[in-house]
């Protein structure tokens, strides 16, 4: 008979979730506690830690095509797996591993480029998950991804299906609801109570953000927003960006670092005639964040009244304003007012999406990522 120490007394199950997402700041962890059933408990505990500058580097020149990138992909999904241990050993501190029933690992995203049957479309996280679970004698899932687009799918998003687990009003009689989670990436999942979720990627989180950010304060994101506040919006390079493609093709659809890449900016910067000073470029990227999102709010789900956000973006007043500003019927709010911190609810995902493959559970929604139909989702990598 397996030991069964991570159902508890009271019949709780305890599953650990890992994110590192398209920003490369480094890993999110948290501890979550569900019911014997599959209800959602919360958070028992968060953990985080940041990238060291090498790792950092290694991952971010993963991000395109280069020299040897097999070897060094190699190394780096083994560093990553060294800091996700770290952070499991942090979340552990006094708990058995044995009380632990499983890890969710999502592993850091190098390529993102689903595509139909045509033979062409994959995914790809590196990840180690047979060190980490070496490491910390906890049953690993990893690979959660390669599933759904295999079923023709996007692969993404997948948290989609979470947020209606934990933020979705079942009441009819309320009004619509929405999560984004505003990452490097931003996606959003639009909750209208008695229907399925839906949900795809808006396109730049932070990304563009930090990468300004880097370039001329030489700090790794902008805190609060407090430069791109001062700045004054370019109207035509904001146009300029808001006419890629993707922001008006329909769903399913999800993007990455592979289309929204620092060339991308500089592309458009190069085109428009007229300079644009620094802090103004900065306070374009902070709208163009804000206006995906809201120009999507408004053709998806116009009735939607709430507007919880999560991810690093909710500490970004500056992109908070603007979000609030361009969408005056909707109040607009962080998801910590509903119960989960915003740096939270990614690595929260990440254990629900463990959970669902150790139950046996589909996890995808065909009507997000488009796939065939529902599918169980990871792979285990037995303690
Ligand atoms: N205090 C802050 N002020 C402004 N921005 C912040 C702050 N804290 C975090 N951020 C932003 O949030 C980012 C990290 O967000 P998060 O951890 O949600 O991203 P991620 O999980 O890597 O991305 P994704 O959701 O795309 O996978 C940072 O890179 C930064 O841009
Ligand atoms: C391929 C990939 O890593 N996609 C990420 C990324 O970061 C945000 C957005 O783009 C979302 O599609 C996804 O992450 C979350 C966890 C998701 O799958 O829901």
């Amino acid at each position: 008979m397996p030991s069964r120490a991570w159902s508890d007394p009271l019949g709780e199950e305890l599953y650990i979730g890992l994110m590192s997402g398209t920003s490369l700041d480094g890993v999110d962890g948290a501890l979550c506690a569900f019911t014997a059933d599959g209800r959602w408990i919360g958070v028992r505990r968060h953990a985080a830690l940041p990238f060291e500058p090498a790792l950092r580097a290694a991952l971010a020149g993963l991000q395109q095509p280069g020299p040897d990138e097999i070897h060094r992909a190699a190394l780096a999904a083994n560093a990553l797996a060294e800091v996700y241990a770290q952070v499991v050993q942090r979340l552990l501190e006094g708990l058995s591993p044995s009380s632990v029933r499983a890890i969710g690992t999502h592993g850091q995203t190098i390529r993102h480029r689903p595509g139909l049957f045509d033979g062409t479309g994959y995914t790809t996280q590196i990840n180690q998950p047979a060190l980490l679970a070496e490491r910390c004698r906890i049953d690993v899932i990893a690979d959660f991804r390669s599933r759904d687009v295999a079923a023709g799918g996007q692969g993404a998003p997948l948290v989609p299906p979470f947020h209606a687990a934990i933020f979705g009003n079942g009441d009819p009689a309320l009004p619509p609801r929405a999560v984004v989670n505003i990452g490097g990436i931003s996606n959003l999942t639009l909750l209208s109570p008695g229907k399925p979720p839906r949900g795809f990627d808006c396109g730049p989180g932070n990304a563009l953000l930090d990468h300004w950010a880097q370039r001329h304060l030489g700090q790794p994101y902008d805190a609060q927003g407090a430069w791109s506040a001062g700045g004054q919006v370019a109207t035509a390079l904001l146009q300029a960006l808001l006419s890629e493609p993707y922001f008006a093709s329909p769903p399913p659809k999800s993007t990455g670092r592979d289309l929204f890449h620092p060339e991308w900016l500089h592309w458009h910067l190069g085109a428009q005639r007229s300079a644009c000073a620094a802090q103004d470029v900065q306070a374009t990227l902070c709208e163009l964040t804000a206006a995906a999102i809201a120009n999507d709010l408004a053709r998806h789900a116009p009735s939607t009244r709430e507007l919880l956000v999560c991810g690093g973006g909710a500490l970004n007043d500056d992109l908070m304003r603007r979000l609030g500003q361009r969408l005056p019927g909707c109040c607009v709010l962080g998801t910590a007012e509903r119960g989960l911190p915003p740096l939270q609810v990614e690595a929260a995902a990440f254990a629900w999406l463990a959970r669902q493959h150790c139950h046996r559970q589909a996890a995808s929604l065909p009507e997000v990522t488009g796939a065939l139909g529902p599918r169980i989702l990871g792979a285990c990598y037995p303690a």
